[in-house]
């Protein structure tokens, strides 16, 4: 099986998903060429052959351009399968690369299994394994669902690519989302509420905690969608990605999508009814209990010490 990797370059910088993209091709036991939009300044750090593209000449995010790019390689090297990120320049770009080459698409891939992609279905509480019954299949794969198992090293085998077309899109900036006043990233304790928190009022005991632990609160999407805390408090791959010392998840079930912003915490706890809830896989401590019994007794506790 052979992969052709799309690896992304934004303000001037290749971005760390590429060695996602890698961990996915070892995964499926594949052989792997890169391709990138960028520059020779920042090249991923693999002995893998890469075909570049001058950003300054194709333009960072030029879908169209970048299309007619990837189509020609795809042509070249005949690869059985082409994979994005599951990042805006992916969703983008893969259902135009998979129309243009009649293959199917298969989104938000987050394991792999027997050599069959895994994605999450209702609301990602079942997993489907999708079997491709195309010559070439493009997937986006989830941030934050494959790693290296080994820091990456080595210098890719560099071709250069360019096309003459000029596209019919004209790329006008990056826009920074607001962040508005807390800025999570920072915080060296974040206590998060989940689903499980019930209701709207319980956002004060999970606030409570973080204050008497000396951070700040967070959320997993669903109680940000439902407005009870503000978006810029939400962690994971639509939110932010944090690594505090401390996380303690609260009512949370571990999606992929939440993992993906906080596992990099250096202690996590995590307090859920359910012995078997996913997040159990990350935590350092799974406290198996109701929240709005044992929030209160914690941070009264604490409070005082
Ligand atoms: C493209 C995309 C992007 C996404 N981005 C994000 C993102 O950035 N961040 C994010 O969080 N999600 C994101 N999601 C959503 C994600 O898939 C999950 O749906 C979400 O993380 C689930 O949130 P939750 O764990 O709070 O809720 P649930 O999955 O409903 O889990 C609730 C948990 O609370 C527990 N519980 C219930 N009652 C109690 C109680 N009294 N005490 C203790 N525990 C209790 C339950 O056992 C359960 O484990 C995204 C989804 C998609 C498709």
């Amino acid at each position: 099986m052979k992969l052709l990797l799309i690896a992304e370059y934004r303000d001037g910088q290749l971005l760390a998903g590429w060695s996602e993209l890698l961990a996915f091709s070892r995964e499926m036991g594949g052989e792997s060429v890169f391709f990138l939009v960028g520059s020779e300044e920042h090249l991923p750090t693999c002995d893998e052959k890469l075909y570049l593209a001058d950003s300054s000449a194709c333009g960072e995010y030029n879908p169209d351009l970048h299309k007619k790019l990837i189509v020609d390689i795809v042509n070249k090297e005949q690869p059985d399968m082409v994979v994005f990120s599951h990042s805006s320049y992916g969703w983008d770009l893969a259902p135009r690369v998979a129309f243009a080459l009649g293959a199917s698409q298969v989104s938000e891939v987050v394991d792999v299994s027997d050599g069959v992609p895994v994605i999450p279905v209702c609301n990602s509480k079942l997993r489907r394994e999708v079997k491709i019954k195309t010559d070439q299949a493009v997937v986006t794969l989830q941030a934050g669902a494959f790693g290296l198992q080994e820091e990456p090293s080595g210098t890719p085998t560099v071709e250069k690519i360019s096309v003459d077309a000029a596209g019919r899109t004209t790329f006008t900036g990056y826009e920074q989302a607001e962040s508005g006043g807390v800025d999570l990233a920072k915080a060296s304790v974040i206590v998060s509420a989940g689903r499980g928190i019930g209701k709207p009022e319980n956002v004060e005991m999970i606030a409570g905690l973080a204050r008497a632990l000396g951070g700040e609160y967070g959320a997993s999407r669903p109680v940000v969608d439902s407005e009870w805390v503000e978006h810029n408090r939400q962690v994971g791959t639509t939110g932010q990605t944090v690594a505090p010392k401390l996380y303690v998840a609260c009512g949370i079930s571990g999606a992929i999508q939440h993992l993906a912003g906080m596992k990099k915490s250096e202690f996590i706890v995590a307090v859920n009814t359910d012995k078997d809830a996913p997040v159990g896989e990350v935590a350092d401590v799974l406290v198996v209990a109701d929240l709005k019994q044992f929030v209160p007794v914690l941070t009264e506790k604490i409070e005082s010490l």
